[in-house]
C-alpha cells in the first residue's frame, strides 16, 4: 500500500473478521452466538463480501462475463455504476441482517461504506481479457492505497462495525475493491492482532490436503503456483495483513473462537 493515513491503536486491539459472500447465508445460530460472545470482550470490525447475494439479485451475476481477468491473471468483478448500485442494494439488506443477528445477542453494530472516507483506492487496471483478447476498458475497481480509521470512531468491546468494502479513488469516484484485501488493509490500519477470513471451505488445501498452519513465505509460493480464484486473493490478503503488523491470519469456516484457537482452519503467520 503506498499511502496509509491512520493509525490510532485502540486500547484493546480489534479482531477483524471478513464474512465471505460465499457463506454469509449459511452461518447458523451457534456461529453468531460465538461471534457475539467474542464481540462482548473484543472490539469487532466485520468486513463483508457480496458474491452470492448479488447472484441472487440477478442471473447476470452468474454469467462468466460478470468476472474479468487482468493481464496478471487476477480476477475482478466487471463493475459499472449500475453494478455499484446493486452492490449497495444487497449490502444494505445483508447489513441489516447482520446487525439484527448481533443485536439479538447483545452486541450493537453500525454499518459504514468504505467509500465514506475509510478506504482510498488507486488507479485501476485498464487492460482486461475479453473474448480471448486483451482490451482496454474502464472497470470501476481500484487497488487499496490507504485507510483512514477516523470514520470507525472509538473501537470498544460490545459495539461492532460492519464495513461494506467499496472505496473512493483520487478523482472522487466510488469504486469496487477486493473484500479480503480491504479487510487486510483495515486490520493493519487499526492495529488488529488477528484477521479471520470466514469462507465456505474449512481449510486451505494444498495437494488436496488440509493445511493447519503455514508460514507467509510458503503461503505466497503456493499462491503464485497452485491457488486459484478466491483463495488466491485470500493468500494475497493474508500476506498484506502480516506485512502490516497483523500477527495471525486464519482462513476457515468454523466459529470465530474455534478459528482463533486454531481448533479449525488454516493459521498463517509471518514465520
Ligand atoms: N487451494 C485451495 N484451498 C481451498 N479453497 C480453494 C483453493 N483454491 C481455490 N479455492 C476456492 O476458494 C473458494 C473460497 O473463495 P471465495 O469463493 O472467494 O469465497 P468468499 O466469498 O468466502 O471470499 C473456495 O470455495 C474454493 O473453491
Ligand atoms: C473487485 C471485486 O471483484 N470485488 C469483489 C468484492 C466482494 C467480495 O470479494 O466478495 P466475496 O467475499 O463474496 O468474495 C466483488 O465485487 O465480488
Amino acid at each position: 500500500m503506498s499511502r496509509t493515513r491512520e493509525t490510532r491503536g485502540p486500547a484493546v486491539r480489534p479482531t477483524v473478521v471478513k464474512l465471505g459472500g460465499s457463506c454469509l447465508d449459511d452461518l447458523d445460530g451457534t456461529w453468531w452466538d460465538d461471534l457475539a460472545r467474542h464481540g462482548e470482550n473484543t472490539p469487532l470490525i466485520l468486513v463483508h463480501g457480496w458474491s452470492k447475494p448479488l447472484k441472487r439479485l440477478s442471473p447476470r451475476y452468474s454469467e462468466p462475463s460478470a468476472i474479468l481477468r487482468d493481464r496478471y491473471g487476477n480476477q475482478s468483478r466487471w463493475t459499472t455504476p449500475e453494478v455499484i448500485e446493486d452492490i449497495k442494494t444487497v449490502s444494505a439488506k445483508l447489513g441489516e441482517e447482520v446487525i439484527g443477528r448481533l443485536a439479538s445477542r447483545g452486541v450493537t453494530a453500525e454499518r459504514l461504506l468504505g467509500s465514506d472516507g475509510l478506504v482510498e483506492a488507486g488507479e485501476g487496471e485498464r487492460w482486461w481479457w475479453r473474448d480471448k483478447q486483451l482490451v482496454e476498458m474502464e472497470n470501476l475497481v481500484g487497488p487499496i492505497t490507504g485507510v483512514d480509521t477516523a470514520p470507525l470512531g472509538d473501537l470498544r468491546p460490545g459495539h461492532a462495525r460492519l464495513v461494506t468494502p467499496l472505496a473512493r479513488n483520487a478523482a472522487g469516484r466510488e469504486v469496487n475493491t477486493d473484500a479480503d484485501r480491504a479487510a487486510a488493509a483495515i486490520a493493519g490500519a487499526t492495529g488488529a492482532t488477528d484477521l479471520v477470513l470466514v469462507t465456505d471451505v474449512a481449510h486451505l488445501l494444498i495437494d488436496g490436503e488440509p493445511v493447519r498452519r503455514i508460514g507467509a513465505e510458503a503461503a505466497a509460493r503456493f499462491r503464485d503456483k497452485g491457488a486459484t480464484g478466491g483463495m488466491r486473493k485470500k493468500l494475497r490478503a493474508a500476506g498484506e495483513a502480516l506485512d502490516r503488523g497483523v500477527e495471525r491470519v486464519v482462513i476457515g469456516s468454523a466459529p470465530v473462537t474455534g478459528l482463533l484457537n486454531a481448533d479449525s482452519g488454516t493459521v498463517i503467520t509471518r514465520a
